[in-house]
């Protein structure tokens, strides 16, 4: 039993060089850069909060979550425990699982669902299921995990085609790039090892860490925008950019310009 908790019981050894700058910390560039997780979620809750507190609070469950995914991959990264390895992708999973709950388009439902509370107790049947499952292969389960996150980009896709406002299809275009940068970066970690090796530069898995957060800060607001447009549209929902909106880049959120439920009461 305490095998599974001892360093390096994990079938996965990413492509950084262990014990190379620390002998208690495995691979050092991946533990540092999971903290990057811990910079980019607080601003997120704190950006969101206008949107969730007139939307749902449970909202804010999304980002609560990636400050575990984050702390459990520096674990799983220092580590290289199959104990740290199940906690890593057992909180994406149940992050994946937040975000259809709460933002899946209504219009893309089953036809045999009625509204989203029934919705989310599919979700969480097949996440009860997938986590039990996870545990027959842990090898499949990274590539289970981007195929759900393949599904979130193409659901994103077919919802941002009848879009024609033009900062949310700059933020879609700069998402799906950032995406697909990060995805090389983990593939390529994970197939081209020996090539990044011969270039002494194995960092390919932490340089993900730092995309895969950008991608979901951005993909994440513009889903919300684009559930915020539908199921609270007297809000008049406009999106802006975190610190300063005139900047070519910066974080995305959502701004409220309408009436809000308080002022819909008095
Ligand atoms: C369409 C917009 C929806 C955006 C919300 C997507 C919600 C994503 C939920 C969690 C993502 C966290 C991923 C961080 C992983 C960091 C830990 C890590 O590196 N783990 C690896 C082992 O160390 C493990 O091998 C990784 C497994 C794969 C995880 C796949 C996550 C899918 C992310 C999808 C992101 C979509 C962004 C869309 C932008 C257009
Ligand atoms: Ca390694
Ligand atoms: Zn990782």
């Amino acid at each position: 039993m305490a095998g599974v908790f001892s360093y390096e019981s994990s079938e996965i050894d990413w492509c950084e060089d262990n014990y190379k700058h620390s002998e208690h910390i495995v691979e050092y560039f991946n533990t540092i850069s999971s903290f990057f997780f811990f910079i980019i979620s607080p601003i997120m809750l704190y950006l969101l909060h206008p949107y969730a507190k007139e939307r749902n609070l449970a909202i804010h469950m999304v980002w609560t979550m990636m400050i575990f995914v984050g702390l459990f991959s520096a674990y799983f990264h220092m580590t290289l425990s199959f104990v740290g390895q199940m906690l890593d992708e057992l909180s994406i999973l149940w992050v994946l699982a937040m975000v259809y709950a709460v933002w899946f388009p209504r219009r893309l439902f089953p036809s045999f669902i009625k509204d989203r509370s029934a919705f989310s107790i599919l979700v969480l049947v097949v996440t009860i299921v997938s986590t039990l499952s996870s545990f027959v292969k842990p090898t499949a389960n990274a590539y289970a995990l981007n195929c759900f996150g393949l599904h979130m980009v193409y659901v994103l896709a077919v919802e941002m085609r009848c879009c024609n406002d033009q900062k949310a299809l700059r933020l879609c275009k700069l998402s799906m790039v950032v995406w697909v940068l990060a995805i090389s970066c983990w593939i390529s970690d994970r197939f081209g090892c020996s090539f990044w090796q011969s270039l002494n530069f194995c960092y390919l898995h932490g340089i993900w860490h730092i995309l895969i957060v950008i991608a979901v800060a951005y993909g994440s607001t513009l889903i919300a925008y684009i559930d915020a447009i539908y199921e609270i549209p007297y809000s008049l929902p406009g999106l802006q950019y975190w610190p300063c909106d005139k900047w070519a880049i910066g974080i995305p959120h959502i701004v409220l310009k309408g009436t809000t439920k308080t002022q819909k009461r008095c």
